[in-house]
């Protein structure tokens, strides 16, 4: 390619951005005013809903569907999400907790959901983002609640027995693992390797292969390990891009995980009631007497309606030795006059039936 070619096109993006630059500030303005409609319209006493999961799916899922390259959809719609999260904190900056510390693949899933333009705080354990959510302290929060390889997060299960929390979205998100040293380390005498439990168990058989007599330590968080090894001399720790980038470590070996689809579901928890999008998803906790045929009883509304049911869960109910409480997730929302139906005739068979919220399917 020529000089002059090259200057041409050079031009050329000069000018699309001039354009796209002029776009988005059109667009931010209108979201402002979306903001002087929605505080105009409030009743006596009502609080302002800025953040609105539904519309956030629509939007995402039209760029997506209109989209016809280069660029991918899943690439599209990530530059729309950050648009859009800066559109938002226009409105109101968004609180959000998550698992923390800094680096976590929580934190990671947090800003997949809700861009960039928050503030987040990371919160040292599971049960500390649903206590700060449950405060008011942030509006939401973000937790993991299952892993592909290694099943139910059931400390996330548990704390839903606990505290009233709706949920108002889930993202998914591909979990790379890699073994990571700090600039200091002998990658010869590596004696420790430090990470979450859950993370050691999706690299156990890469473990068992490369480093089988090294002693595996389970620490709070992948993020934790990154952050230990980074002033040790003879130790490695396992954990993700945002850990390795945040406390500059070299990466020994890369995608280390078992499983090459290795993903993690996480859910975002508030006091927000989503309203249905036409593709959404239920969560639900239920408790049955303990009887024959309960399990049964609990899953023929569902076979009968032909409602897709996505996880099902089992938990020991804090109620009393050897029952239990089943953790349902299935496709529809609780106001869809079908599921309705199923939630009402469940009720009557069950001891206790809570919904935890009826929220968007992942759309990215
Ligand atoms: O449509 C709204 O209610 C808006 O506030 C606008 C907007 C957007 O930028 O598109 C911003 C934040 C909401 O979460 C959803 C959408």
């Amino acid at each position: 390619m020529s000089e002059q070619e090259l200057k041409a096109l050079r031009v050329r993006i000069d000018a699309l951005d001039s354009k796209v630059l002029e776009l988005i500030s059109e667009r931010a303005r209108c979201a402002q005013e979306v903001a002087r409609v929605k505080m105009a319209s409030l009743a006596e006493g009502e609080v302002p809903v800025f953040y609105r999961p539904e519309r956030e799916a629509q939007v995402l899922k039209r760029v997506m569907e209109r989209n016809q390259g280069p660029l991918g959809n899943e690439e599209m719609a990530r530059l729309f999400r950050e648009i859009m999260s800066s559109c938002l904190a226009l409105e109101q900056p968004l609180k959000v907790a998550y698992l923390g510390p800094e680096g976590t693949f929580t934190q990671a899933a947090a800003m997949k959901h809700f861009g960039h333009a928050v503030i987040s705080k990371p919160m040292a354990a599971i049960d500390e983002v649903f206590r700060e959510v449950a405060a008011g302290a942030v509006n939401f929060g973000v937790v993991p609640v299952e892993n592909s390889t290694e099943g139910a997060v059931n400390h996330t299960l548990d704390s839903f027995l606990e505290h009233d929390m709706v949920i108002c979205g889930e993202v998914e998100l591909r979990i790379h693992h890699h073994l990571l040293v700090g600039e200091n380390t002998k990658t010869d005498s590596i004696s420790r390797i430090y990470s979450h439990a859950q993370s050691l168990a999706q690299c156990r058989k890469w473990l068992d292969a490369h480093y089988p007599n090294v002693e595996r330590v389970a620490v709070s968080s992948n993020a934790e390990a990154a952050k230990r090894v980074k002033g040790e001399w003879n130790s490695a720790a396992i954990a993700g891009d945002m850990a390795a980038g945040l406390y500059d470590l070299t990466r020994l070996a890369e995608k280390i995980e078992d499983r090459p689809d290795n993903s993690t579901r996480f859910l975002m928890i508030g006091n927000q009631e989503v309203p249905p999008t036409g593709d959404d998803k239920t969560s639900i906790i239920v408790s049955m007497s303990n009887k024959p045929g309960a399990l049964h009883e609990l899953l023929v509304p569902f076979h009968d309606n032909g409602i897709d049911l996505t996880r099902i869960e089992t938990r020991p109910s804090r109620s009393g030795k050897w029952t239990y409480v089943f953790f349902i997730d299935f496709v529809g929302h609780h106001r869809d006059p079908l599921i309705k139906g199923v939630l009402e005739k469940i009720s009557q068979e069950a001891v206790a039936l809570k919904v935890l919220g009826s929220y968007p399917k992942a759309v990215l």
